[in-house]
């Protein structure tokens, strides 16, 4: 595939180099420095653009892919508020978008076990759930993407909490959550590729289900991995949908 790369940053250079060793190739690499130079004409020839750029950068890159009727991975997180409005666009304009907060094997598999595991403890109501991730000091968004969509799972499967609230360790006043609030605790330290903790405490025990990630090449690797599962569908997907648990991916 020929590929458009939006954002060129820690997870964009990662990208080209799997997407180079799968075979395909970079056509367009798009940063801040040229994106108000890039029109529609300057997609043509791609057959699929992959954005990790920035949280306030990402709804535009997608209205242009749709503008060019080209598909587009998003990886970029921080725009989630403004999902609804996007995904209407995508279906009434019959375009193709595939999202997700992060496309590693191991979060995928994280993210199905959270919610099994929710619903296992839903009944244990001495226990209380909380979420804590942490991420290198460059991060722009709080909460993760991620931690996003793990209180998604909990709440989902959880009669107790029916919202998530954030605190930014050392960096906000930290809210105290409510007893039907699910509280999201955020850390920033140097380098931090992404590690995700679900915890449920009660005053006798600690259960930690607990992802971390290594480097961030297993987002990158899973960025290409969705460009080509994405080849040839037309629609709305989240990343969630390419893992069926067969070990094909
Ligand atoms: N879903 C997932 O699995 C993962 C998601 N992410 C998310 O991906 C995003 C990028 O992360 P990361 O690579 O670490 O960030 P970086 O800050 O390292 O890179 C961001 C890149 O975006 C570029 N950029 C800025 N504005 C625009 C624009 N308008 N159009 C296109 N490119 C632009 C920057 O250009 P310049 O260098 O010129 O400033 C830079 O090249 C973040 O939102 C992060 O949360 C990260 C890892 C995994
Ligand atoms: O910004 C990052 O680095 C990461 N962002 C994603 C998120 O917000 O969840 C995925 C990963 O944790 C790394």
């Amino acid at each position: 595939m020929n590929i458009t790369l939006l954002g060129y940053g820690k997870m964009g250079q990662l990208i080209e180099k799997f997407a180079l060793q799968r075979g395909h190739q970079i056509h367009l690499v798009v940063d801040e420095q040229n994106r108000e130079t890039i029109g529609v004409p300057d997609l043509a020839g791609s057959d699929v653009a992959i954005d990790f750029s920035r949280p306030e950068a990402a709804v535009a890159n997608i209205d242009l892919c749709f503008e060019a009727s080209l598909p587009i991975v998003v990886g970029t997180t921080g725009w989630y508020d403004q999902l609804d409005e996007l995904k209407k666009r995508c279906l009434d304009g019959n375009k193709t978008l595939l999202y997700g907060s992060n496309f590693s094997i191991g979060v995928n598999v994280f993210f199905h076990i959270n919610k099994l595991l929710a619903a296992v403890m839903n009944p244990y109501k001495q226990y209380d759930v909380q979420v804590e991730e942490i991420h290198h000091t460059q991060k722009l968004d709080a909460p993760s993407g991620t931690a996003i969509t793990i209180a998604e799972g909990i709440i989902e499967n959880t009669d107790s909490k029916t919202e998530w609230i954030n605190n930014l360790i050392g960096e906000r006043e930290e809210a105290i959550p409510k007893a039907h609030q699910l509280l999201v605790e955020s850390h920033r330290i140097d380098d931090v590729p992404g590690t995700h903790t679900v915890l449920y405490s009660s005053e006798v025990d600690q259960i930690e289900f607990k992802h971390t990630a290594h480097s961030r090449a297993g987002f990158a690797l899973g960025a290409v991995v969705a460009a080509e599962w994405l080849n040839g569908k037309t629609g709305f997907y989240q990343v969630t949908e390419m893992f069926n648990f067969d070990g094909r991916i």
